[in-house]
């Protein structure tokens, strides 16, 4: 993989997204406790941690999808730009367009190849089909699809395999030209060649997107991030350059973690 081994160091880099001592309640039971991190931009952050630490509940909130779950409560801030996306007045549909997420099941419309590319841009009033073939084909490009589904754009989405309806999704999510994209476990569905596809997919995309990825996976959080941060029963024990937390962890707990000692 080409992963850039250069030495890299969070204080060197811009910042996409900065969560500030957010507390996050599901109801009663308190899932975030008073995490703070600065997601760098173009890169590629990956959370870890043993099931049930947050990880998810941490992405989600960043592109708003904990609004969803009934009793959710957020404490604290996470700023785009200098602006936090938890104040009032903040046009969801919006951000969710400029953070994007992908889900661990591939969740392509029951439409044609072509449409599940253009929906984002429909629903943005834009129907030109110069405009919408440009778009389709460059984000298919982009998500390594194309070649594979070029003569086939009119057919059902759903007639295609795990792993290419994976790649579409992500074509649909990038068509809109998102600044961040959030991938939660995007592979863990897939078979080993979809998700190296995925991977190689990641580390071509991070020249154009501010990338979050959840995973399961150690082997492909070191693959794949740039940065990574170690979660433990929703808070954030330790973060930093994914070399550095993999071969020399600050924290008893990053350390007992990576060597399997739990989780
Ligand atoms: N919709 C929800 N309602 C209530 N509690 C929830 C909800 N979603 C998650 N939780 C709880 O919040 C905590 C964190 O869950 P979360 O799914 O964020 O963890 P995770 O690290 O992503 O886990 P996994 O790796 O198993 O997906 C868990 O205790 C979970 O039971």
């Amino acid at each position: 993989m080409g992963r850039s081994r250069r030495k890299l160091s969070l204080e060197q880099e811009e910042s996409c997204l900065d969560v500030r001592n957010l507390n996050l309640f599901y109801s009663e039971k308190q899932a975030l406790h008073d995490i703070s991190l600065m997601i760098p931009k173009r890169r590629v952050t990956a959370f870890i941690g043993p099931s049930g630490c947050g990880k998810s509940t941490l992405l989600r909130s960043m592109n708003r999808m904990n609004d969803l779950v009934e009793g959710c409560r957020v404490e604290g801030e996470i700023q785009l730009d200098d602006q936090n996306i938890y104040q009032k007045g903040v046009n969801v549909a919006d951000l969710r367009r400029r953070i994007g997420m992908v889900f661990q099941k591939p969740n392509p419309f029951p439409k044609s190849i072509y449409e599940n590319v253009a929906y984002g841009l429909r629903i943005q009033g834009i129907n030109k089909k110069r405009v919408l073939d440009e778009v389709v084909e460059w984000a298919l490009r982009s998500a390594a699809l194309w070649d594979e589904v070029k003569d086939r754009l009119h057919e059902s989405a759903l007639g295609m395999s795990g792993g290419q309806q994976q790649r579409l999704v992500i074509a649909r999510t990038i068509a809109v030209e998102p600044e961040v994209l959030l991938l939660d476990e995007p592979a863990s569905a897939l078979d080993p060649i979809s998700t190296l596809k995925i991977e190689e997919l990641i580390n071509k995309l991070k020249s154009k997107f501010t990338i979050v990825i959840v995973t399961h996976n150690m082997q492909q959080a070191a693959r794949v991030s740039d940065y990574t941060a170690f979660m433990y029963m929703g808070k954030l024990i330790e973060f930093g350059d994914t070399d550095t937390l993999f071969t020399n962890p600050q924290q008893k707990q990053t350390e007992d973690y990576i060597t399997g000692r739990y989780g």
